[in-house]
């Protein structure tokens, strides 16, 4: 994909990768604040605030607030691998032919004509940013995400996994049905060379009808320290064997059961390690994974809604300084939700009822036809619209918000072509009501795939991200410290953004994807994108 058109830099190399050669980047920043060496880019960055105090008297006094930073990029881009958990499944086989195809620039017949293979949906290979504005034309100037800063390009991630079922991918391609028969015979030979790694299995935590295809199981049916050890040699093993720098783990498995938090099983992180070496049963199998992956020094980010991450966990992980990350890819209806609800809201509208409906008939679907699993991602696909409400205390009362049903409805014919139905109802101007209805055919894999890529992508570039602060006399704090072990810096591809404990959720699709770009200029000495465009109202 060559850069955008305005910089007219291409560096596709002929294999379907476009990928910059490490000592030629798209752009340099021409800034005392900005340092590169071979190995790093150096910036120090002046993040601004404001603080708010209320007043005696009810009211506010907003005081304006500088803090120096100092970040320090990696630029060497490592041999990265991405393993998944449920690499057998919908989302697990067709990232991995979406990553194959991609790789080798393939094109495919359809009913509509030939069709190549593309990144569409992923933000960091689809979307462009702006870089600032041309100092002769003033036009914008826009770059490929994937530009900012050094990243993997996906079409060079070594793919690994775990499944409960053992089906190899190419037939497990076929059990998926999402891929054209077309596409899947160019890739199958690869595919069918690719076996899941044996899985661990607690019935309890998913839906009984996901027995049938658990064929390729770990000894034991509850947490054990076998299990974590099993998941951390698989890892080690899988990064000596195909000679990786780093390896990302993710969770695209079935959705869970909630575990129930329970003070002395999984509060704590010393609790929760006991409770795997005594074989606690309310230990799910997400949460072993994590464990493993933590102890390992790998991130790994929840794909799933279930509340893997149990406060114990999260205190691992900060222990260990190790990354996760989740919770729930956003993928389709939840997204359009989490944009739409923010334009109403933000124009003053008073939406006051949202109904969601989704008819899917693929596995995901049977799994959530079970009322425990399906409770877990009724939450996760209900508290999207928490924090935009909670920000207009003009249009909702403290403790004021919409009516809001999620429902979710097994219909095994329409397999992976997931459909949600959506209103939204609306207070206006004088009484009046505006309605809005969504019918929306969202491809559920299809749509899945690129955030796993980009969760993978931008899991890998935190890895090589660190800051230190400048104290208020301008001296430093001593050492280079990595962001919190928790990314919320992922929110934008998550239903229900983890962030670091005590910190707010922010749901709002836009807020979400401007963080990411931002905090990623910022590592180069960029100023936010604010959109001011004051040269083109001063003058
Ligand atoms: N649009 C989307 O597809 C989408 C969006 C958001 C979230 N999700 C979530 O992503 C997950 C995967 O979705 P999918 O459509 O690929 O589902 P899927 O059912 O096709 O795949 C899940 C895979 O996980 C395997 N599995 C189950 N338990 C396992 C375990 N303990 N260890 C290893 N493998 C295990 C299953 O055998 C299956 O192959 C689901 O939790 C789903 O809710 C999907
Ligand atoms: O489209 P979206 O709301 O982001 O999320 C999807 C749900 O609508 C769907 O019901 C579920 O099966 C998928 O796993 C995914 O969670």
């Amino acid at each position: 994909m060559a850069p955008h058109a305005e910089v007219g830099l291409d560096f596709s190399n002929g294999n379907g990768s476009t990928t910059a050669p490490a000592n030629k980047d798209l752009f340099k920043v021409n800034s005392p604040n900005v340092v590169y060496t071979d190995n790093e880019i150096r910036s120090k960055y002046t993040y601004r605030t404001t603080l708010v105090n209320e007043t005696a008297d009810g009211k506010f006094e907003a005081t304006p607030k500088e803090t120096v930073y100092d970040f320090k990029v990696d630029r060497k881009v490592p041999k990265t691998g991405m393993m998944l958990v449920g690499w057998g499944g919908n989302n697990g086989t067709t990232v991995t032919a979406g990553i194959i195809a991609n790789r080798r620039g393939l094109v495919w017949e359809t009913r509509e004509g030939p069709r190549a293979a593309n990144y569409y949906g992923s933000v960091v290979m689809g979307s462009t940013v702006k870089l600032g504005t041309n100092a002769k034309t003033s036009k914008d100037v826009n770059i490929p995400f994937h530009d900012i800063l050094p990243m993997v390009h996906p079409n060079d991630l070594v793919i690994g996994g775990w499944d409960i079922s053992g089906l190899n991918l190419a037939k497990a391609m076929d059990r998926a049905a999402v891929l054209e028969p077309t596409l899947k015979e160019q890739v199958k030979k690869e595919m069918a060379s690719l076996v899941p790694l044996p899985s661990i299995y607690y019935p309890d935590f998913i839906a009984a009808n996901q027995e049938d295809r658990a064929d390729n199981l770990l000894e034991g049916s509850k947490a054990c320290m076998e299990h974590v050890e099993q998941i951390r040699k698989d890892i080690r093993d899988f990064k000596v064997t195909n000679n990786l720098d780093k390896v990302i783990v993710q969770w695209t498995a079935n959705t869970e059961r909630f575990a129930d938090l329970i003070p002395g099983i999984n509060d704590t992180a010393a609790n929760l390690m006991n409770a795997i070496k005594n074989g606690h049963e309310e230990v799910a199998p997400s949460t072993v994974f994590a464990v493993a992956c933590i102890l390992e020094g790998v991130p790994f980010i929840n794909g799933s809604p279930q509340n893997t991450f149990v406060p114990g966990a999260i205190e691992l992980a900060e222990k260990h300084n190790a990354f996760i990350g989740g919770d729930d890819f956003k993928s389709g209806q939840t997204k359009m939700k989490s944009a739409l609800v923010d334009f109403l809201i933000s124009a003053g509208i008073k939406l006051t009822s949202i109904a969601s409906y989704n008819h899917l008939g693929n596995n995901d679907g049977k799994n959530l036809s079970s009322q425990k699993q399906f409770r877990s991602k009724e939450i996760s696909k209900s508290n999207v619209v928490d924090d935009m409400v909670e920000a207009n205390s003009v249009l909702y009362k403290k403790g004021e918000h919409p009516d809001h049903t999620v429902v979710i409805k097994y219909m095994p014919a329409i397999g992976d072509n997931k459909r949600a139905l959506d209103e939204y109802y609306a207070e206006i101007f004088m009484g009046g009501h505006q309605t809005i209805s969504i019918f929306n055919v969202c491809e559920d894999s299809l749509l899945a795939s690129p955030l796993i890529i980009d969760l993978v992508v931008v899991a890998e570039v935190m890895t090589r991200i660190q800051w230190k602060a400048h104290s208020s006399d301008g001296a430093t704090t001593k050492d280079f410290k990595n962001f919190h072990s928790v990314l919320s810096i992922l929110s934008f591809m998550l239903k229900a953004p983890l962030t670091p404990p005590g910190t707010p959720v922010i749901n709002a699709l836009a807020k979400q994807r401007s963080a990411l770009v931002n905090i990623f200029k910022a590592c180069v000495g960029l100023e936010p994108e604010n959109d001011m465009t004051l040269e083109h109202k001063l003058f």
